[in-house]
């Protein structure tokens, strides 16, 4: 598990100097958002963003280590550009005490939570009150239900998850890292959800 594993040039350990790789502060026109990715262990949030960034799936990437981190740009219908820079978590139990050094200042939370699995759905729901509790108050947080091509073994059904979100402020999405369904979608939608700085001209 772990599919940005298999592209190193671009993966880091560890939050020292938050931006690797980046330059320049954000302006009205160019965002640069800090995005952490949250879930349970073999969620597949390593292949969400494997599949956003390269559009790739790997069915065979191994366990995320301690965070790795991606950024990729996009550009919006009003000729702005949001850049993520991403930190994708390791979901194993052993790495939990490093989360905070990896949602700490981040503007977007994105918990996820593999829809064949109720244990996954609790852990989500763990490190939202984790985030309500210890991240930034303006947070924007998205709710992912993952695997969403698996749909004869789902057991959280959309509702819960929907019903879950709205209560916690936050919307919902249910993806597929493995068709690429509603990737490019849950990122746009965090993009409309942005807080927007003041122009400057
Ligand atoms: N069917 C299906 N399998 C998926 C999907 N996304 C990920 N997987 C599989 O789920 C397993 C775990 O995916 P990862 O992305 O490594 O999970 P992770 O959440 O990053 O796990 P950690 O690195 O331990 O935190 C892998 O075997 C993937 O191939 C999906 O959308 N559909």
């Amino acid at each position: 598990m772990g599919c940005a594993s298999s592209a190193p040039d671009r993966t880091t350990r560890g939050p020292n100097g938050l931006n690797p790789g980046t330059e320049g502060p954000s302006d009205a026109k160019n965002l640069k958002v800090k995005l952490v990715l949250l879930g349970d262990s073999g969620v597949g949030k390593s292949c969400i963003v494997l599949r956003f960034v390269r559009g790739q799936f790997d069915p065979t990437s191994k366990v995320t280590v301690g965070a790795s981190f991606l950024s990729q740009t996009i550009a919006l219908q009003d000729s702005t550009t949001v850049k993520f820079e991403i930190w994708d978590t390791a979901g194993q139990e052993r790495y939990a005490a490093l989360a905070p050094l990896y949602y700490r200042g981040a503007a977007v939370a994105v918990v996820v939570y593999d829809l064949t699995s109720p244990e996954s759905f609790t852990k989500a729901q763990y490190w939202v009150k984790e985030l309500q509790k210890h991240g930034s108050p303006d947070i924007v947080m998205a709710l992912v239900g993952n695997k969403a091509d698996l749909l004869d073994r789902r057991e959280i059904p959309a509702e819960e998850g929907i019903e879950y979100a709205e209560k916690n402020g936050m919307f919902y999405i249910e993806t597929s890292a493995k068709t690429a369904d509603n990737i490019n979608q849950l990122f746009e939608e965090i993009a409309k959800r942005l807080p927007r700085p003041e122009s400057s001209s």
